[in-house]
């Protein structure tokens, strides 16, 4: 396909505001997801949409989730068969949030295409697609069997997901020898990574109301205790000025780090100014590659995200919220577990809460959670990854972990047990989630070489696997 072309889809698939966290945006989700069965259908693909029914909201509505996309492109049994994970929903973006350029209009400016969704994850998604369509255009014999999971929820915590494989573990997935997703970036601007751990996430949520509307701070103020102030409490309770989160019992779990480990961080390449640069943050919690690397992939963090019910737009209402909701999440690490954290939270914030004799009401909740993700780099599928970044790009990948979360890539390695691995294309300067998202023309184009190189690494390895196979089996 040529590269105008490929540009063309992305800008039309970055133009589709797929928001999967704002409801009322919820029917653009289910277009991109059509949108891309269409796409997939245009190449010759069998596409399935699975229905994974509502979902219900914090104030009781019941909002529909998209569909699934469970596609797949070829069956000979001599191949073998790669299944790409992907999502087409997006995070929210808005103009006035400070973006230079229209979220949704892909612009191009000094070689980079900037909009929301043109790195996470619209962009790797349509490389995929474009390196399929390559074989198809070049007439070439396509040397794997391809399988589709797309999905519309990722960032929302990918919800429906899990179930759909757990059932789909005898059927779908049956054939499947490797699974490959492509959501995360590199940790440098150039070098080329392979990912082969992420970060669980746990959600809270914590409501604090006192009635049941606002009221006037000249009328009431001074006499009421006001949750918002109680809410501001219990946010500032839980981390230190040096990162480190407060609530007790919360490392207790975390691998201990090993010499071979330690090992892994001295030969990794980082360029820690670069790093601050692409963040425009000018200083650190840490200083060393070390620290700030073990911090990222191997430690617990905790953010805070926002508080809804707030008062948040320019100038000064004199308003006392009657409800205000905290948000904020711990990246946790392996071997630290979900529910032993979420008691823990708990725990804590109705402690903290309890000293403070309010007479507000106090909700914790934990409306989604994810596991961290490690996979074994001495996997096949990891040698043919190497080998095809080295053809594309003239180097060896970073080996990395990442701090970011793919909510459903544990729950793949643990239900089918295939080999999982994340190849990302998109640089580490590429703001996802943030105001300046982009995906480098460059790297949108040598990704899509890249996925096209390793389907033939992939089949080129797995010929050779068999050969071995069979040479034991007849001794
Ligand atoms: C939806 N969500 C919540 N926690 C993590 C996620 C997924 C998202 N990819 C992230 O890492 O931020
Ligand atoms: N790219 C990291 C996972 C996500 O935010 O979608
Ligand atoms: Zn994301
Ligand atoms: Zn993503």
């Amino acid at each position: 396909m040529s590269p105008k072309l490929q540009m063309f889809t992305l800008k039309e698939w970055v133009a589709v505001e797929s928001d999967s966290i704002q409801p009322e945006l919820r029917q653009e989700v289910t277009r991109m997801v059509e949108l891309t069965a269409d796409r997939l259908r245009a190449m010759g693909t069998t596409v399935e949409l699975v229905k994974l029914g509502s979902h219900k909201l914090p104030d009781g509505q019941s909002l529909p989730l998209p569909p699934l996309i469970l596609a797949e492109l070829g069956k000979d049994p001599q191949k073998p068969t790669v299944c790409f994970y992907g999502h087409v929903d997006v995070q929210p973006a808005k103009k006035e949030d400070g973006w230079k350029t229209d979220p949704y209009t892909l612009t191009e400016i000094d070689g980079n295409l900037y909009g929301r969704g043109a790195t996470d994850n619209k962009g790797p998604v349509l490389a995929w697609i474009n390196a399929v369509e390559s074989f198809r255009a070049l007439k070439l014999d396509i040397p794997v069997n391809l399988k589709f999971i797309i999905e519309g929820m990722e960032e929302a915590g990918s919800l429906g997901l899990e179930e759909i494989i757990k059932k789909e573990n005898q059927r779908f997935f049956s054939d499947v020898d490797y699974i490959v997703i492509s959501d995360n970036l590199w940790l440098s601007n150039r070098k080329p990574a392979l990912t082969y751990g992420t970060r669980g996430n746990i959600c809270f949520s914590v409501e604090v109301r006192c009635g049941e509307r606002d009221l006037h701070s000249g009328s009431f103020g001074g006499i009421i205790h006001e949750p918002m102030t109680d809410l501001i409490a219990l946010l500032d309770s839980l981390v230190d000025t040096s990162g480190r989160i407060l609530i007790p019992g919360v490392y207790d779990d975390v691998a201990s780090l090993t010499e071979e480990e330690k090992k892994l961080y001295e030969a990794i390449e980082f360029d820690l100014e670069e790093y601050k640069n692409n963040s425009g943050v000018k200083k650190f919690l840490y200083d060393t590659k070390e620290e700030i690397l073990s911090h990222l992939w191997r430690y617990p963090s905790l953010s805070i995200h926002g508080i809804e019910g707030a008062f948040h737009e320019p100038g000064i209402k004199t308003v006392i919220p009657a409800k205000v909701i905290g948000k904020f999440s711990i990246r946790q690490v392996p071997h630290m577990d979900i529910s032993i954290g979420e008691h823990q939270v708990i725990k804590y914030l109705e402690d903290v809460f309890s000293k403070r004799n309010s007479p507000n009401k106090l909700k914790v909740s934990v409306p989604i959670s994810a596991m961290p993700w490690v996979a074994d780099i001495n996997d096949p599928l990891y040698t043919a990854a190497r080998m095809a970044i080295k053809t594309v790009f003239g180097q060896d990948p970073e080996m990395i972990r990442d701090g970011a979360t793919i909510p459903i890539a544990q729950t793949f390695q643990n239900i089918t047990r295939k080999s999982v691995m994340m190849l990302p294309i998109g640089a580490a300067d590429d703001a996802e989630h943030s105001q300046k998202e982009k995906i480098s023309r460059h790297n949108y184009i040598q990704g899509t070489k890249l996925f096209a190189a390793l389907f033939l690494e992939i089949a080129k390895l797995h010929g050779q696997l068999q050969e071995a196979s069979n040479t034991t089996t007849t001794n």
